[in-house]
């Protein structure tokens, strides 16, 4: 078939069928999908307008949920205005690169006017230090270990770029040993930890924004230094409820059948805390914590486990 007769799906299919689970690669002795660290200079050297946005998590832990919001807050809760595309384009994926046609982020996001909002889930020491010299805003969200376990495990199972996860207990012991894509959890929750009050970054918890979701959009809009009505704030609020997201085709992933198959494990898979209760077996959890100990010595990040 003639290039430019293709579809985008074909040519997705094509594409990601020659990247079809291909290994992870390790930068900096952290394991990335081998197409970013193939093009690892091109992502550090990335320069960031001051006024641009980084949204930065470890996969899995609420980047969507939060990327929704901070575009409704820039909108003034305007829904048709968030509408306007899906996430991965009004919200783009800094390190994301797949082989061409299919754009990277980076080039999505050079063809956009600053400022834009970046997603990104690279651990601190990766990002590029275009964002710190220039005070950039970055909000990290942070979900406590055992859920963002498990929602990677079920997300590993559908996505089609990414290792097998394999079995669910060996699951667990590679997320313990930083195996999986972009690394240790422990190391990369610790690292934004750290540097948050020196680097200016907004450090948000999955598991308080389930708890009250009005405060922490609140707590987003004035680190964002805008204000907004109380009846926009609900509507926000309303818009990047759960049941909203899962029912929106421009949040919820569907636009990427050939990537996501989502009759394996929606995207919106169930967005609660404590759904690891379903998961872990009473040896696997006491494993986990005894390791978890040793891994978090030294921290007390406030992480919670159900609320
Ligand atoms: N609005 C809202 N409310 C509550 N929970 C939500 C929301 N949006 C996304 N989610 C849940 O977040 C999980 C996906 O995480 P990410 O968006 O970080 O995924 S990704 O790393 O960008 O692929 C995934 O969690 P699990 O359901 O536990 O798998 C999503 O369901």
């Amino acid at each position: 078939m003639a290039e430019e007769n293709k579809s985008y799906g074909e040519t997705v299919k094509e594409v990601t069928g020659s990247v079809h689970r291909l290994p992870l690669i390790k930068v900096q002795g952290v394991p990335l999908r081998c197409l970013i660290a193939n093009n690892f200079d091109s992502i550090s050297a990335f320069r960031p307008d001051p006024s641009d946005i980084l949204i930065a998590t470890y996969p899995k832990a609420g980047t969507t949920w939060v990327q929704e919001i901070v575009d409704l807050l820039r909108h003034d809760g305007d829904e048709e205005a968030t509408r306007r595309a899906p996430t991965q384009e009004r919200s783009p994926f800094l390190e994301i690169h797949y082989p061409p046609p299919i754009p990277s982020g980076l080039s999505r996001i050079e063809k956009m006017t600053p400022p834009r909002v970046i997603k990104t889930h690279l651990p601190i020491n990766l990002v590029p230090e275009g964002f710190w010299e220039n005070k950039c805003k970055v909000i990290y969200v942070a979900r406590n270990a055992k859920d963002n376990l498990v929602s990677y495990y079920h997300f590993e199972k559908m996505t089609f770029i990414q290792p097998e996860p394999g079995p669910w207990d060996g699951y667990i012991h590679k997320f313990m040993n930083g195996e999986l894509a972009w690394g240790s959890w422990y190391n990369h929750v610790k690292d934004y930890w750290m540097e948050r009050e020196k680097k200016n970054i907004l450090y948000l918890f999955y598991e308080d924004m389930q708890e009250n979701p009005r405060r922490e959009v609140e707590r987003i809009m004035h680190y964002l230094d805008l204000s907004l009505s109380d009846d926009v704030i609900s509507r926000i609020v309303e818009l990047t409820s759960f049941k909203s997201m899962k029912e929106n085709p421009m949040a919820n992933y569907s636009s990427m059948p050939d990537i996501f198959d989502q009759s394996i494990s929606p995207f919106m898979r169930k967005g609660v805390v404590g759904d690891w209760t379903n998961f872990f077996t009473p040896a696997q959890n006491q494993l986990f914590d005894a390791d978890y100990t040793k891994q978090m010595k030294d921290f007390d990040i406030p992480f919670r486990t159900n609320i």
